[in-house]
């Protein structure tokens, strides 16, 4: 009801303030954009479900998402794509690896540090009662 869509417009608000702040981060510019497959040849089959951040933005504006954890599993992809396709030890690869490590630890700390467990659970709830 009224109350919910409350609720559920302020979920977007985070999430694109959140998106917003690692997209402008220059050492996540290489997830900005879906990667290249035409340059990248082999991308796609190594990786099953690509994902960056434009493409989570525009899901954002496009209500997409109902919950954090929902986001969550689409933002976790970027990283974990990378950490995917770049296992090898040459420099490339390792400093790939490192911007990976980096978007993860950044994303989660922000999410810890500036949403309620509390504001979660209703987003949850909502979902559960539709
Ligand atoms: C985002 C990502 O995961 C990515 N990984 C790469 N790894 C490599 O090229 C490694 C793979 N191992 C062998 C040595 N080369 S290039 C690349 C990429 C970065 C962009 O800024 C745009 C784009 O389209 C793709």
């Amino acid at each position: 009801e009224e109350q919910e869509d409350k609720v559920l417009q302020a979920l977007r608000l985070y999430l694109r303030h959140l998106t917003d702040r690692l997209v402008t981060d220059r050492r996540f510019q290489v997830f900005k954009r879906p990667v290249d497959t035409t340059e990248v040849m082999d991308y796609l089959q190594v990786i099953r479900s690509p994902m960056d951040l434009s493409t989570l933005q525009a899901n954002v504006d496009a209500n997409r998402y109902s919950t954090l954890a929902e986001f969550v599993l689409d933002a976790d992809l970027i990283w974990r794509n990378a950490l995917s396709y770049n296992p090898n030890i040459n420099p490339m690869d390792r400093r790939i690896r490192q911007r990976a490590h980096a978007l993860n630890d950044t994303m989660h700390f922000f999410i810890r540090d500036e949403l309620s467990e509390d504001f979660e659970r209703k987003c949850e709830d909502i979902k559960a009662s539709r």
